[in-house]
């Protein structure tokens, strides 16, 4: 059987994560990096896991796409506030017919690649990962892992499972990454939304974690609100969350242990807030389709205040 080659954009938490797991499973990797470059180069990548910690002392690094080998598999692992480089860094690393893999959050960025790549299949994934770069090529996986993965076809139309996903899924099967193919992508990104939304929106604004957002009773209930508000995009777009899913995601919340999001990282480390990905995007997709997102763009508003006033 041919093994798939895979190259990682942007060796950060996600992506030095998912390809040392790869890697680890006997596939070819190829990273590439910014400020960790050199590091990475000299003595590889470590992996402190819940599921058990190992290094790899040896990685194929690289701080130039025009330096990498064409690979089967591309995996998007930047932050999406990175993704205008995309238009640079795909094109010379994808084979043709080959596959990008966009493990971002967010919605609409199978879109934007589509208009970079043609010939290529476009897979979005879900990621259910808590993890953190601590150090230069050092990873710390924190929790869960899995993911949820689906095709994208131009108006993210449900095509079922494809072969392409079918590939994906095995090799990440075979690496011991817990991995569900969805029917439908623009689904599963709602879903995924349903979350991100609220607590990523919610931890900046309030500077608070997820326990304290839901342990008060006015601050679970606006979580709350805006989750049947991401339902009420899912439906302007014709997607349908089922109310049963917004208690699951309420309870998984309360089950969780104490988390900083993502968002709230980025904001403490002074980084740039994925704001146009997570929240605008939502808004923006069901406002083409007649519906407001009121609360959704309020929480927008402040985080682009947030955002700028960090960045001055
Ligand atoms: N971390 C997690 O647990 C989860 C993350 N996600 C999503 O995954 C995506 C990635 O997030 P995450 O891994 O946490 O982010 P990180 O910041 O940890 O990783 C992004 C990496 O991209 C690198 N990078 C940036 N610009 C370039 C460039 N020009 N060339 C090469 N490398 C570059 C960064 O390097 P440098 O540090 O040098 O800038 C960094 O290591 C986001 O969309 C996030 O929302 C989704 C679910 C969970
Ligand atoms: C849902 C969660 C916590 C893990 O996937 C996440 O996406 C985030 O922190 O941004």
């Amino acid at each position: 059987m041919v093994k798939r080659t895979y190259a990682i954009l942007g060796t950060g938490a996600l992506g030095g994560f998912y390809g040392a797991k790869l890697q680890k499973s006997g596939l070819e990797v190829h990273y590439l990096l910014k400020s960790d470059y050199q590091q990475v180069r000299e003595n590889g990548l470590i992996i402190e896991s819940k599921d058990g910690d190992f290094t790899l002392p040896q990685v194929n690094a690289y701080n130039n796409v025009e330096k990498m080998p064409q690979c089967d598999v591309v995996i998007v692992s930047l932050k999406t506030t990175q993704n205008q480089l995309l238009r640079d860094l795909l094109p010379p690393i994808v084979k043709d017919n080959g596959t990008v893999l966009v493990l971002q959050n967010g919605l609409d960025i199978e879109a934007e690649v589509a208009e970079i790549v043609r010939n290529v299949s476009i897979i979005g994934g879900l990621c259910f990962l808590c993890s953190n770069k601590v150090a230069p090529g050092h990873i710390h996986h924190l929790d869960y892992g899995q993911i949820a993965l689906g095709e994208y076809t131009s108006n993210y139309q449900s095509i079922g499972i494809t072969q392409k996903m079918r590939e994906v899924t095995a090799d990440f099967e075979n690496a011991g990454i817990s991995i569900e193919p969805l029917e439908d992508l623009l689904l599963g990104r709602w879903k995924k939304l349903v979350w991100n939304i609220p607590y990523n929106g919610l931890s900046v604004i309030l500077d608070a974690r997820t326990d304290e957002l839901m342990a008060d009773i006015h601050t679970r209930q606006l979580v709350e609100n805006l989750m049947w508000e991401v339902a009420a995009g899912a439906k302007s777009t014709g997607r349908i969350i089922p109310e049963s899913f917004i208690q699951t995601m309420l309870d998984y919340t309360v089950k969780m242990k104490p988390y900083r999001t993502s968002m709230k990282i980025d904001f403490d480390e002074c980084r740039p807030l994925e704001i146009e990905a997570i929240f605008g995007n939502p808004f923006r997709k069901a406002e083409a389709a007649g519906v407001t997102l009121q609360q959704i763009r309020c929480l927008y508003q402040q985080l682009k205040f947030l955002d700028l006033r960090m960045r001055k």
